[in-house]
Order: structure tokens, then C-alpha cells, then sequence
């Protein structure tokens, strides 16, 4: 007799665990489904709102190929990265395609600077989608922040995955990196270029990876090879043969008619709203500003060069068709930025639910990663 009790309370206390669980899991899976069932109410089939000005391109591509779903975008850092982000994520989301997200990092999924190899722990991972048992391979889409490794990457994502990135003007991406980070605290100065150049002359680069030639540091280059012209060039020419396309910042809607073309996806899929948008008024660029970061970031400008002059190369090679394609997709941009006049600010909603409006689902990179977490993490 005297026994019982305590087993009763323990097999009480089991009941309450296993319940209070269940029902968390239950709330977690109807946020997910009631903001299934407005999307799907709101969009057309494939999981894009209709647009009025809704286009089919004029290149002929699209009867020579079936859209691609498997992609592997390595995210850089100031590039505009993150609006090429919330693109992936909408469009992995209504497909039900599963993301590259390091399970420690609740808040946006990043793997950053920690070193991957094959031999990494996979289960530093979610897994891809699906019941049966864990799996951390085949991977669709990879859009977080990593740096670039391809033989490694290609141990996480389907054959056949696309590789892209993003980079733009080392200049104007320094200036954002230099306020974003805060890179200047702690220099004295009365305006930012005065503290740019006190950063660019001085040794407080060399603890972060933000501060010099990051977008480089981002696609692989080690920091020891910064003087290193020949290793630069190295990393430059094999970042072209691994690539299947490097947008360009500075040219964003020609960069995404090329990227449609690449991916076989529709105008729709790819129109976006703006992401981390600095208000601050940007500070002028002086000649001599520039100059000194042309030598302090030499390894950002030799790639920005490059992959410049090839974007233009392969645009060139289109003749009339490309820039008729890209007045359609200006057509498409121009709605939605009618539509969500304010699209910047609506990242700060905390979840995608039923109340998710146009612009929400447009502008919801962070909001869709929480959405998409959740789906994916189970316990493996
Ligand atoms: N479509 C488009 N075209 C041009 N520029 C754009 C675009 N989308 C974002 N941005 C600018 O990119 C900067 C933010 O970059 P990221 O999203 O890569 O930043 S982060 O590393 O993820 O924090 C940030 O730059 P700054 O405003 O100069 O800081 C954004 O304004």
C-alpha cells in the first residue's frame, strides 16, 4: 500500500508531460496549417498571389526546361542577401521543399563562420522533411549565411543543385558592414568617412570577418591570402567554375531575370520587397575615400569586377529578349511595390499566421524562417 501513491503521482506527472507536449506540438501544427490554408486561399496554384500584370516571358526558355527546386545559395553578408533570401524561402515554403537550417540558431537558421566539413556532426542540422527516420542529406534549398565550400555543400543538397550568390559594390558593402556591425565604435571622428578611414588604417579589421573584403572571406577566401594576388585570382576563377550564377546587388531586377532563366521560375516567383533597408542617409563617397577602399578591399573589388563584367557578358549574349523580359518583371515589381508600400517594416511581425497579408508573405523573410523552422525540427 504504501507505494501506490507515489507511483499514481508519477504516472500523473507522465500524463501531464506526454499531454502538455502534445497539445504545444498541436498549437505549433495548427499555426502551420492555418497559415497553409490563407496562403493557399489567397494564391493561385503554384503558390504565388495573382498579380494583374501577370507576364509570360518573351525568351523561349521556358519550353526548354522545368523549374529547379533544388538550390544552393550561399548568403553574403550587406549584399542584399537577405531579399534574395525571403524569395527562396516563400517559394520553398508553398512547395514544401526542405531548408539547410543549423539547429542551434532558433533565430534565423545561419551557420556563419563555423568551419563544415563532411565529417561535421550532421546533427547540428534539422532534417530534411519527412517521417521516417532522420535523414541529413538531399537537402532542396540552402539559403543561411556559410562559407562557401562546395565539395562539402554538395554532401548536403540534391545532384543537380544550383549554386548562386550575391555580391555587390565593395564600396557602398563595406560602408553598410562598417554601420550595420558597428565597426566604428570606440574610433573618434566627426563623420563616418573619417572613422572609415581611421578603421581602413588601423588593426581592428583583423578580429571580425565582417570589417575587410568580407564577401570574399564569405565565398572562401582565407583572411591570410588578402596580399595574396595570386591566390585571390585563384579563388576568383574557381568561384566561376562552381557558380551557375552570381547576381549582382547593384543591377537587382536584370540580375533576377537572369536568375529566372537559370531556375526556370516564373516573374511571380521571383518578385520581392526590399529587406534590411538601412533608413540612415547614406554617406557620399569621396575620391579618395574610394581609392583608399579600392586598396584596403583589392580582394572584393577583383571579384566584383569579374562577375560584373561577366553578368553584362551573358546579358549582351541576349540581345532585345532580355530587356524585353525585363520590363515585364519591372511591371510585376511595380505592383507589389504599389501593394506594400511599407513592405521594409513588416518583417518585424513576429510569426506567418492567418492574418499574414500580401505584403507579410511578401516582405517575410524572418517570418517565413520561424514558419519553416518549425516544420522541419523533430528530435533525431
Ligand atoms: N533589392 C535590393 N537592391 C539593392 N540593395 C538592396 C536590395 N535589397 C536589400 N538591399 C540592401 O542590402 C543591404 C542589406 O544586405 P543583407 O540583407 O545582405 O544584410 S545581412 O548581411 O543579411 O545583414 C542593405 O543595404 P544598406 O541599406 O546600404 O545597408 C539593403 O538596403
Amino acid at each position: 500500500m504504501k507505494t501506490e501513491k507515489p507511483l499514481t503521482y508519477v504516472v500523473l506527472l507522465c500524463f501531464s508531460v506526454v499531454g502538455f507536449m502534445y497539445l504545444a506540438n498541436i498549437d505549433e501544427q495548427d499555426d502551420i496549417h492555418i497559415f497553409m490554408k490563407s496562403w493557399e486561399e489567397k494564391s493561385s496554384s503554384n503558390g504565388n498571389f495573382r498579380f494583374s500584370s501577370s507576364h509570360e516571358p518573351v525568351s523561349d526558355f521556358k519550353e526548354k526546361c522545368s523549374p529547379i527546386s533544388n538550390i544552393m545559395y550561399v548568403k553574403t553578408h550587406k549584399t542584399g542577401s537577405t531579399t534574395i533570401q525571403s524569395i527562396l524561402y516563400r517559394y520553398g515554403f508553398s512547395r514544401n521543399l526542405s531548408f539547410v537550417f543549423r539547429r542551434q540558431n532558433k533565430k534565423n537558421g545561419h551557420i556563419r563562420y563555423t568551419a563544415v566539413t563532411k565529417d561535421s556532426p550532421r546533427k547540428m542540422f534539422l532534417p530534411v522533411l519527412g517521417n521516417g527516420n532522420c535523414s541529413f542529406a538531399g537537402y532542396n534549398i540552402s539559403a543561411v549565411h556559410v562559407v562557401h565550400n562546395r565539395p562539402v555543400m554538395e554532401t548536403f543538397m540534391n545532384p543537380g543543385a544550383k549554386y548562386i550568390t550575391i555580391i555587390r559594390n565593395p564600396a557602398s558593402q563595406l560602408i553598410s558592414a562598417f554601420l550595420f556591425f558597428h565597426l566604428y565604435r570606440g574610433i573618434k571622428g566627426n563623420s563616418t568617412e573619417e572613422k572609415l578611414f581611421k578603421f581602413m588604417n588601423g588593426t581592428k579589421w583583423r578580429r571580425g570577418h565582417y570589417g575587410r573584403n568580407s564577401q570574399l572571406v564569405d565565398l572562401g577566401l582565407s583572411k591570410s591570402n588578402f596580399d595574396n594576388d595570386t591566390k585571390i585570382k585563384e579563388r576568383i576563377q574557381q568561384l566561376s567554375e562552381q557558380m551557375d550564377l552570381v547576381l549582382i546587388s547593384d543591377y537587382f531586377e536584370e540580375s533576377l531575370v537572369l536568375l529566372k532563366q537559370e531556375l526556370c521560375w516564373s516573374f511571380e516567383d521571383l518578385a520581392f520587397t526590399v529587406q534590411n533597408n538601412r533608413s540612415r542617409q547614406k554617406p557620399p563617397i569621396s575620391p579618395s575615400l574610394l581609392e583608399k577602399m579600392r586598396k584596403f578591399n583589392k580582394a572584393d573589388f577583383l571579384l566584383y569586377e569579374h562577375f560584373n563584367r561577366t553578368l553584362w557578358d551573358k546579358i549582351a549574349k541576349q540581345g532585345h529578349a532580355f530587356w524585353e523580359d525585363l520590363r515585364k518583371f519591372k511591371q510585376v515589381q511595380e505592383e507589389v511595390r504599389l501593394r506594400c508600400p511599407n513592405s521594409t517594416s513588416v518583417q518585424k511581425l513576429k510569426h506567418a499566421n492567418e492574418s499574414s497579408t500580401f505584403c507579410d508573405q511578401y516582405a517575410g523573410g524572418l517570418t517565413l524562417f520561424k514558419t519553416l523552422f518549425k516544420r522541419q525540427i523533430r528530435k533525431c
